[in-house]
């Protein structure tokens, strides 16, 4: 008999994580959402084979239990798991991008003879909704996993093995570990990239033309403002002391810039920007996972004829050289995606720009 997985929630992340799960496993996997459309969309992309009808319907059987709604409902989710009847033994996780707040709400599930494993996969995008999601989107990514202290191993390895199609690396931390360290390179960074939108939307007001300059770095900047305002919402709220700790270090060293400015420091602030330099240059481009990692740029593409050709027809106009490419997926009625491989990290931020400005949707993962 096939083991059922139940997903609350089915957006871009639920979405993904599902299809993850099919690569890997012949399981039954059942949805709910309160959004009937994601349901009907999830539903005739065969994403899940059964709608629940209600959440505590959905977790009766269910041999793991997933949320990947926003964070401050999963909190209330798993609270209300504690006044239904849940199967023995069954694992329960979360892809919320806070940890701390929903593991201390979990603490209330030990008594019910389940697991729950605090999850994080740390890929994603912009985008919302199950149409976008993919199979593909976490991998190569870390998935971190926050399981409480005395976890039995064998469950922390049983959520890895269903969550293996994901291609992810693992890696544990703490609660607060986690949210200290999503804080600093993501959280905080979405304020700041919402900050700077709203700084250009302040003077579009005194000169419109700003709007249609803001292109180039702008853009890549502030992509990530132009994601879910409720998901966001709710991580800022629930990753409120990390987040009150960075806006006050941020604060001061831009009362320290204003005053190199002021003072017309230029070598501090040539220093300044090359200590930035060195530090990104730095980064590690990509950490590896249980594939070798390449610079891969996946594009959405529309099923039609010659687009592949349309594609690397681009990147030879640039002189680009491909190593690889790759169809991830061709399904009737959605975009398809290319996954193309590139020598160096210069190809494919050159093939990136070429192939945006010729309104190809292209994304790093
Ligand atoms: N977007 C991203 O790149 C990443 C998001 N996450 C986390 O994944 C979770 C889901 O985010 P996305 O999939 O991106 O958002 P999404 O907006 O694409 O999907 C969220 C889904 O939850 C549903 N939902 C909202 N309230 C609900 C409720 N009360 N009952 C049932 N369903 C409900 C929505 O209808 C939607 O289909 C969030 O907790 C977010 O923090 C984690 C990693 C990456
Ligand atoms: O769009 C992007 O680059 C993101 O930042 C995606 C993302 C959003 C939320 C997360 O918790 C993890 C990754």
């Amino acid at each position: 008999m096939k083991r059922t997985v139940f997903i609350v929630g089915l957006g871009l992340i639920g979405g993904s994580i599902a299809l993850s799960i099919r690569r890997e496993h012949d399981v039954h996997i059942r949805g709910f959402d309160i959004s009937e459309e994601q349901l009907k969309v999830a539903s005739s992309l065969q994403i899940i084979d059964e709608v629940a009808s209600t959440v505590e319907e959905g977790v009766k059987d269910a041999d793991l239990i997933i949320f990947a709604t926003p964070v401050s409902k999963t909190e209330q989710f798993i609270q209300d798991l504690t006044n239904y009847s849940l199967k023995a033994g069954a694992i329960v996780t979360d892809v919320g991008s806070t940890k701390r707040r929903i593991v201390d709400k979990a603490v209330c599930l030990k008594e019910k003879g389940v697991t729950f494993i605090g999850g994080h996969p740390m890929a994603g995008s912009h985008k919302t909704g199950v149409e976008a999601a993919r199979a593909h989107l976490f991998e190569n990514a870390f998935y971190i996993l926050t399981p409480a202290k005395g976890t039995d191993l064998r469950l922390i390895i049983q959520l890895q093995n269903w969550l293996k199609g994901t291609k992810a690396t693992f890696i544990e931390l703490t609660p607060t570990q986690h949210d200290r360290l999503a804080g600093a390179i993501s959280h905080f960074p979405h304020v700041i990239a919402a900050s700077l939108v709203h700084q250009i939307a302040k003077i579009e007001g005194e000169d419109p033309l700003v709007s249609r300059l803001a292109a180039g770095g702008f853009r890549d900047i502030t992509r990530i403002a132009s994601a879910s305002p409720t998901m966001w919402r709710d991580i800022l709220l629930h990753n409120k002391e990390s987040l009150l700790q960075l806006l006050e270090s941020w604060t001061s060293e831009m009362d320290q810039i204003k005053t190199l400015i002021e003072e017309e420091n230029a070598s501090a602030i040539h220093t300044y920007f090359q200590d930035a330099k060195d530090f990104r240059d730095g980064l590690p481009v990509r950490k590896k996972g249980a594939i070798p990692s390449f610079y891969d740029l996946f594009v959405d593409v529309p099923d039609h004829p010659g687009v592949i050709s349309d594609v690397t027809g681009i990147l030879a106009q640039h002189q680009i050289s491909l190593t690889n490419i790759r169809i991830l997926e061709t399904r009737e009625d959605i975009m398809g995606v290319l996954r193309l491989s590139f020598r160096s990290e210069e190809d494919r931020e050159r093939a990136q720009i070429h192939l945006q400005q010729e309104m190809y949707d292209t994304y790093i993962l």
